[in-house]
């Protein structure tokens, strides 16, 4: 959420001018609608960032957006506004059974964090239903409601979308307004084309998309030209200012970003990173590792360490199960110092508030998931560091 803007010290008024633009949301044109402008006053929002200043106008005047903008750049309400806006705008309320909107992101965690942040919007929608869909719920139990009730915003993962639709032929698409993809990169990379090329075939061709992502591949190109049309690209691009950020180029990482790494011998790496996470003892960090038994591993190990008492260590890797996977992270957001032990699994888009320091301690396979691994910190108008542990032969 938006931090207060009551009476912010200089540093965070400059890196709050250096997030936001001039634009206000209450001038934006066009113009958007009295409740959504006081939906986002209560949240805080009253100038937009880059993206947001951006893309809401073109997804308004009925262009599809194609959106490159660093992480924590505020691409959630780049979408969910206009998304409500656009649905606002209908001369008469849906039916039940019709499908206005669908937003699809590729992990459980993400859909949900999406769904939270648009709820204030969805509830000035008078007569207007949305469903949060995502694996590890019970599927007979979802078709019900659904099949019951409908609902006419779809939120959620690609996997439980797709066989929603499959299995109900009482939902009904023709009146889709909006398709939203968010981080589309991932969302091919973890073996979603098939899913979400079947429910694109499924909607109506005189509709809007919008494709978000933090990063920009072939696949996600593709996914563009199959997708949208004659979309409009949105670049939003921040100045590198060290070596380390100049080396990733425009775009990648967000301003308040510091990077550096640190060469470790093979046999002093596990020592290395004790070192460091006693001498930063009291922020709160994310380490990242390759492997789920890796995170086990130090989730166990960590909290022996007479040096660490007092710095909680979670863990969280994508073969817990959902309930202690969503504690995880509900305890570590709430924390204001302390440790989680991660997978990729908390790569991308995990708007985890005020993380200060994020350790790469395996490099991870894909370079566009060290961009997203670092972009859980320096958010908004954040600063933060990130540091990757690198052997001398992969420097
Ligand atoms: N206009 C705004 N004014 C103030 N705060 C904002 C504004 N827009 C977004 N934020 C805050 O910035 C943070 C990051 O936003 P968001 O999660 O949408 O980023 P993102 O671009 O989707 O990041 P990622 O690529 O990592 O998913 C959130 O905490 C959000 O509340």
């Amino acid at each position: 959420m938006a931090s207060s803007s009551s009476s912010p010290s200089p540093a965070t008024a400059a890196a709050r001018k250096r997030a936001l633009t001039e634009q206000r949301f209450s001038e934006l044109a066009p113009a958007l609608s009295p409740e959504v402008v006081e939906a986002l006053d209560r949240g805080g929002f009253r100038r937009c960032t880059p993206v947001q200043a951006a893309t809401i106008p073109l997804l308004l005047t009925h262009k599809d957006v194609a959106v490159d903008a660093a992480t924590g750049s505020g691409k959630t309400l780049a979408f969910v506004v206009p998304v409500v806006e656009m649905l606002r705008r209908l001369p008469s309320p849906p039916k039940p059974h019709q499908v206005l909107a669908i937003i699809i992101s590729p992990t459980r965690e993400l859909s949900s964090q999406i769904y939270n942040v648009a709820q204030p919007f969805f509830a000035t929608l008078k007569g207007v239903s949305s469903i949060l869909l995502v694996g590890g719920l019970d599927i007979q139990l979802e078709l019900k409601k659904v099949e019951e009730e409908g609902a006419n915003i779809l939120v959620g993962t690609p996997g439980k979308l797709f066989d929603i639709m499959e299995r109900l032929d009482t939902l009904e698409y023709k009146h889709l307004e909006i398709l939203i993809l968010d981080e589309a990169d991932r969302l091919l990379d973890m073996g979603f084309q098939k899913q979400v090329t079947s429910i694109i075939s499924k909607l109506p061709k005189l509709r809007r998309t919008g494709l978000f992502s933090a990063t920009q591949t072939e696949a996600v190109e593709e996914l563009a030209k199959a997708g949208l049309r004659n979309p409009v690209r949105v670049q939003v691009k921040t100045e590198a200012k060290d070596a380390a950020r100049q080396d990733l180029g425009p775009s990648k990482t967000p301003l308040g970003l510091r990077l550096e790494y640190m060469i470790c011998e093979p046999a002093k790496k596990s020592s290395q990173l004790v070192d460091f996470l006693v001498q930063n003892t009291g922020k709160k960090i994310m380490v990242y590792f390759a492997t789920c038994a890796c995170v086990d591993y130090w989730s166990v190990v960590l909290p022996m360490l007479n040096l660490l008492k007092g710095s909680p260590v979670i863990a969280y890797h994508g073969k817990m199960k959902q309930g202690p996977r969503e504690k995880a992270l509900a305890s570590f957001s709430a924390l204001s110092s302390g440790i989680l032990v991660c997978t990729d699994v908390a790569a991308r888009g995990l708007d985890i508030p005020h993380v200060d320091l994020i350790v790469q301690y395996d490099p991870p396979q894909d370079p566009n998931v060290f961009v997203h691994r670092a972009g859980r910190t320096a958010r908004y108008d954040q600063e933060g560091d990130a540091i990757v542990f690198l052997l001398p032969t992969v420097r």
